[in-house]
Parts: C-alpha cells; structure tokens; sequence
C-alpha cells in the first residue's frame, strides 16, 4: 500500500519594516469567494514549484503578488516541529523578510493589504494555521 502523500509546502513571508527592529508587518487579506481561506488575513506567499528552493519560491511569489523584490531574514520555526501545519493537504514554512526593491503594492489576489503595528496583529482574523504562528512572531 503507497503511505501517505506528502503534503505540499506553502512557503509564507512575515514582511516588516526592519529585519532587527521590527516595528510594524504587512498582513494580506485574500480575496472573497467560495473557499474556507477566502476573506481572511495571511501572510503573503504561495506554493513552492518543483525545481524551487523554498526561499526562491518565496522571492518569486512576493513579486507576483505583490509586486516587489524582498531580501529574507531568519525563519520563523515551529519549536514542536519542522514546519507549520496546514489542515492535512499543506505544511508552512515562514521567513521574516524586508522590501529591497520596489514598494509592495495590492495586486490580484489580495483584496487588502494593511501595514500595522506588530502588537496589534491579533487584531485581524488571520487563517487558522497562522494564528499558531503569531506568538512566535515578536
Ligand atoms: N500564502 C499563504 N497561504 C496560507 C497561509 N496560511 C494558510 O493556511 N495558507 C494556505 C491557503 C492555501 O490553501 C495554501 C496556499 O495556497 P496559495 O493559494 O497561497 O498558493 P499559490 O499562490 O501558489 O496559488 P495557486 O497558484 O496554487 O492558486 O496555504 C499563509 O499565511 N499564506
């Protein structure tokens, strides 16, 4: 019998005005529709394609979605395991990371994003799997 497929890695970036002294991040809202993730607040990022290093997947997705270069910082890492847990079919890995080049700006599937505070993050109702990353933020 085949095991289990493995899950597919999601690649996510923590996007901050500074690398060493954070004081505010980038959350991105996705766009409304029919699926459980639409509506809510991510952070911005994609699949990693066959062929990719998960951090060149995480450069080429915030270019796509939001129109910048990023230059990353550390990881953010799970202390009770190798990546973050998505439901069954994805697991997450996360970098901080800083605009080098260009501005992030709102493109198409996104249908907000919103520069705050780093202690206001709670505030927004983030996809579930994010909400276990937020203590480990700061
Ligand atoms: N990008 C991103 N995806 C997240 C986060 N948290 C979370 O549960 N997810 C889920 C939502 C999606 O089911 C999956 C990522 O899919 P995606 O739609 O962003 O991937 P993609 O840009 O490569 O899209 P596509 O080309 O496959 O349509 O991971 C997060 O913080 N950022």
């Amino acid at each position: 019998m085949p095991g289990p497929a493995r899950r597919r890695l999601v690649v996510g970036a923590v996007i901050v005005d500074d690398l060493d002294a954070p004081t505010r991040l980038l959350a991105a809202r996705r766009l409304s529709g029919p699926s459980p993730v639409a509506g809510r607040w991510e952070f911005p990022g994609g699949k990693v394609e066959p062929g990719e290093s998960p951090q060149e997947a995480l450069v080429r997705e915030l270019r796509e979605e939001l129109g910048f270069t990023a230059r990353l910082g550390r990881e953010v890492l799970n202390p009770e395991a190798a990546t973050w847990p998505i439901a069954e079919r994805f697991e997450m890995r996360i970098w901080f990371a800083v605009p080098a080049d260009g501005v992030p700006t709102l493109g198409e599937v996104h249908s907000e994003i919103r520069w705050l505070a780093c202690d206001r993050i709670g505030m927004l109702d983030w996809l579930d799997a994010d909400v276990a990353v937020l203590p480990h933020l700061f």
